[in-house]
């Protein structure tokens, strides 16, 4: 369980804003009491102390409120509004949460590149890594894409998110990923994935004009189901793990806020994906790493000792999904909390229809990383793994024209060279 070091138990580290607090309680003290030369001593004080604290940092600067305390969102009003300017009068502006994490990153640019406007919303949680987020925030934010430093639980600083901008669309890719960590931290999964969800929702309903939501769902939502491949209209009431039971609970909560409130929702369930930029939580990655260092890797098998295979997909089909989404995702039909017709409501399996054997994918990493691998190979524990996943995709097909186009050795390889050149240190690394 290496890959889990570090990762804490406490959900959405959303740190207040220092600077801003000392700013506001030490300027409206006792001014009036002080001499003239005291005042200017404190003066200089306060400035050396901003200007010192590592709170003052942009990265902090970006947290426009804790959830009890707001910092003056006019600071950061004209940068909000020009990342989610769209190029042009035919361009969507979209709020991505999560944007910060694998999906949301690549998702983000994206978007940016080909045109609409992006704001970004990311809590930069600890489950792994902070840097790599960071990393890629720094990349978004050369594009473009200005990404707010909050947690989606935190519904004044949504509706101030909404006041500031006229949205036509919420991808919402902010959750608690991975499917073994919820045995360790279930609540952090109820907090993103459940609480964080209806939050949204809530101030979704509400706003006018309401904008069009993607989400994200996953495959983990077909638990025990044995018919194969998976489809959309297939049993998913048999989860194995607290992630899948809050992912299919999502889905439900979706279809409430549809029929209620006329928002219009489209739920995609991703197949596990991978690629550069990715999640360092996930076998491929960490697999890659533990080669890399020599460390034994334990390679699970199914009780009849088949190897377990899942549908791996590519980042970049993913995002297609989920472009395609968002262009065929019709308006809500809500406003100000009310319903005036029925809305669009939709789920989608975006996989890559070809189930790959977890041996097959550690072979892949020997022949690309050139080392030969230690590994163990263990009986699947009882964790919320399932043993395979395999998408039957047709319906993403023919209504969002989704078609996966990288198989797992060539998705492997472009993930290969990414990890090398990141974590070489190599100045390259920045690159997308
Ligand atoms: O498809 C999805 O919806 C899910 O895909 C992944 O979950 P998973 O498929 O379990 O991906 P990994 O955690 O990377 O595991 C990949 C495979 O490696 C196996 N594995 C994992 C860990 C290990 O030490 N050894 C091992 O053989 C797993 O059993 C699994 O078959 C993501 O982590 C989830 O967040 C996502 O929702």
């Amino acid at each position: 369980m290496s890959h889990l070091d570090n990762i804490p138990s406490t959900p959405g580290k959303h740190k207040p804003d220092k600077a801003f607090r000392f700013h506001s309680s030490a300027a409206s003290s006792s001014l009036s009491k002080l001499t003239l030369y005291s005042t200017v001593f404190l003066s200089v004080l306060l400035i050396f102390l901003l200007l010192s604290s590592p709170s003052s940092t942009p990265s902090t600067r970006r947290h426009l409120s804790t959830g009890t305390q707001h910092t003056p969102v006019s600071l950061s009003h004209k940068v909000i509004r020009k990342s989610a300017r769209p190029r042009s009068t035919t361009g969507h502006t979209v709020l991505v949460t999560g944007a910060a994490g694998f999906v949301g990153s690549h998702v983000s640019l994206a978007l940016k590149r080909r045109g609409d406007g992006v704001l970004g919303l990311d809590n930069f949680n600890h489950y792994y890594d902070p840097t790599l987020k960071r990393a890629r925030e720094k990349i978004l934010e050369k594009a473009g894409v200005f990404i707010v430093e909050g947690d989606i639980n935190d519904r004044g600083l949504l509706q101030q998110l909404f006041d500031a901008v006229v949205f036509t669309h919420v991808m919402h890719l902010a959750a608690q990923a991975g499917v073994r960590y919820a045995m360790q931290s279930p609540g952090s999964y109820i907090h993103s994935n459940i609480a964080g969800f209806v939050n949204l929702l809530e101030v979704l309903k509400s706003v006018n004009p309401q904008p069009a939501i993607i989400w994200a769902s996953s495959s983990s939502v077909y638990g025990l189901n044995s018919k194969v491949p998976f489809s959309e209209k297939d049993r998913t009431d048999q989860p194995a793990s607290l992630y899948a039971a809050t992912k299919k609970a999502g889905e439900e909560i979706a279809h409430t806020y549809n029929h209620i409130y006329g928002l219009s929702i489209t739920g995609l369930r991703f197949f596990t994906v991978y690629g550069p930029w990715g999640r360092p939580d996930m076998a491929y990655f960490f697999f890659t790493r533990d080669i890399m260092k020599g460390k034994t890797i334990d390679v699970y098998e199914s009780p009849d000792k088949g190897s377990v295979a899942r549908d791996f997909t590519y980042i970049d089909d993913i995002v297609k999904g989920c472009l395609g989404a968002l262009d065929t995702a019709k308006k809500s039909t809500g406003g100000g909390g009310k319903k005036r017709e029925p809305a669009q409501f939709r789920i989608f399996n975006l996989g890559n229809t070809s189930p790959v054997p977890v041996s097959r994918l550690v072979s892949i990493l020997e022949k690309l990383l050139k080392v030969k691998v230690k590994k163990k190979v263990v009986p699947l524990p009882r964790n919320g793994d399932v043993e395979f996943t395999h998408a039957n995709i047709t319906l993403a097909m023919k209504e969002l024209g989704y078609k996966p186009t990288t198989d797992l050795e060539a998705g492997l390889k472009k993930f290969v060279k990414w990890y090398l050149s990141f974590y070489s240190g190599s100045k390259k690394k920045s690159s997308w």
